[in-house]
């Protein structure tokens, strides 16, 4: 079955196509080895225990220490995987940046994804996923022709402006160096697409980071096309696959506006619910070519080891006394408080959201320091980057969000995460407590607290079982 022929073990050849000259052959063969052991696993397994430190009990979350970073003379870094493939100048910028050491994602997709196989990155969230498939997208850009080669297709704005960030960040003209940089764009909801329409026809960007109904937009008017497309990356693929309403223009895409034979195609999420299934149709579909490469990491242990889980059992009357006293005791640098959407019924019954009753209380009665702020889907898209910008300038937060905060966000300061209510599903949960403990060489540890009722135990035990982690009660 053509499942069971992709997850076999690669042939020789799929090692990447590295020159004599790659510091990766140059040393010992030791290295070559990892490089192909990688490729192997990958391909073959789940595999992935290069978090093992992470296993040792802990007490709590002010234990910050930085012995996850690999040992400088020994380890494998992000420059021996590349060279060869990114050019000089990025590779340079991305050591400025601070990426030296690979994760245990881009140390194992890498190497599968410079041989041109369409991937599918399944690993943790906070693993480095988005670093992961900008350096396939640097790898083959040509910054000297005038065409959209690579785009990059997210769920929400918000995740969008921050891919567009880094990617930036990387591609920018390097001043030492007479190389063209490349442009980026990010063609996202709720931004001047007027002004877009304009930059797409006078001087096409080379990387396009767009949110689906965006990205259909500008195809169906024909002022974008994929035509010489080399990748097609989609982030959080099984959110907009089974979660959002626009699942039917993500297969347009995939299929319609371009050919799987044609391009590359990475898909990236830390949760793909029934893997196999997925990469069955992935094939059948024809969202991917046939050899396309599932690369799990840390399949055993989904949720990042760096996250201790806790509970407590609250009525609904006392819930906002709990949160305030947890937020006292814990006393975290940042933190997200998720609560959940408020329901078509109490809208119509004039209630006023969770989300602002909860922000009225933080505002009165909160004795901390931390800035409290709101993120939520029915706000405008300026008060949106508003919140988002006023985060990244640095200073503690207390970030109120719905779950549009809870793919994909990259606020690594964030030490706490708070479930006010608890998510409808383990993959929601998963991502929620994901936006904790984002880094990646970092052996602090984050908490999770759930904010329960009685009745709702089973449900967090359902998660608990799903995910394999364990829930700590908290009595009060
Ligand atoms: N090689 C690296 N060295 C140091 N930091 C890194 C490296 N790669 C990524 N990071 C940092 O790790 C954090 C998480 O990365 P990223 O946002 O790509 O995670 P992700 O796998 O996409 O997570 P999610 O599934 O939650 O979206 C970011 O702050 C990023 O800058």
């Amino acid at each position: 079955m053509a499942s069971q022929q992709l997850l076999s073990v690669p042939h020789l050849s799929l090692l990447p196509k590295v020159s004599p000259f790659h510091p990766s052959l140059s040393s010992t063969p030791q290295k070559l080895t990892s490089l192909f052991h990688s490729t192997t696993c990958s391909a073959l397994q789940s595999s992935s225990t290069s978090r093992i430190t992470n296993l040792q009990p802990v007490t709590d979350a002010s234990s910050q220490t930085e012995s996850n970073v690999p040992n400088e003379t020994t380890a494998l870094t992000l420059r021996n995987i590349c060279q060869g493939f990114v050019p000089e100048h990025i590779l340079h910028r991305m050591e400025e940046i601070g990426f030296v050491f690979p994760t245990d994602i881009q140390r194992e997709a890498l190497p599968t994804l410079f041989t041109g196989r369409d991937c599918i990155l399944h690993a943790q969230t906070g693993s480095g996923k988005t670093l992961t498939y900008l350096l396939l997208i640097l790898s083959l850009i040509n910054p000297q022709r005038s065409s959209v080669q690579a785009v990059v297709v997210v769920p929400t704005r918000e995740l969008g402006m921050q891919v567009t960030k880094v990617a930036r960040m990387l591609a920018a003209k390097s001043t030492d160096v007479e190389v063209k940089g490349c442009t980026v764009m990010a063609l996202l909801d709720g931004g001047m697409l007027r002004r877009h329409k304009s930059w797409l026809k006078a001087e096409p960007p080379a990387i396009v980071v767009a949110t689906v109904a965006s990205l259909c937009h500008m195809l169906e008017k024909h002022i974008l096309r994929l035509d010489s497309v080399k990748v097609l990356v989609v982030d959080e693929v099984d959110f907009l696959f089974y979660s959002s309403k626009q699942v039917g223009s993500v297969r347009k895409l995939l299929t319609s506006f371009s050919s799987c034979d044609k391009r590359q195609t990475v898909f990236a999420s830390a949760s793909i619910p029934q893997h196999k299934h997925f990469v069955h149709d992935c094939i059948q579909q024809k969202w991917t070519k046939r050899d396309v490469v599932h690369i799990h990491v840390s399949a055993i242990t989904p949720m990042p080891l760096c996250l201790l889980h806790k509970f407590v059992v609250c009525g609904k009357k006392n819930k906002h006394q709990i949160l305030l006293a947890l937020l006292e005791s814990d006393a975290p640098e940042s933190a997200i408080i998720f609560v959940g959407e408020q329901s078509e019924k109490s809208k119509k019954a004039g209630n006023d959201p969770s989300t602002t009753l909860l922000i009225e209380l933080l505002k009165t009665s909160y004795e901390g320091s931390l800035e409290i702020l709101l993120l939520e889907e029915d706000m405008n898209f300026n008060s949106r980057a508003a919140s988002l910008t006023e985060i990244r300038q640095g200073g503690g937060f207390l970030l109120v969000s719905t779950d549009i905060a809870a793919r994909g966000i990259d606020l690594p300061e964030t030490t706490h995460i708070f479930n006010f209510d608890l998510p409808q599903t383990a993959t929601d949960y998963l991502h929620r407590a994901g936006r904790a403990g984002r880094k990646p060489f970092s052996d602090r540890k984050c908490i999770v607290t759930n904010l329960i009722t009685s009745e709702e135990r089973f449900v967090l035990q359902r998660f608990e079982n799903e995910l394999m982690f364990s829930c700590e009660e908290l009595m009060f």
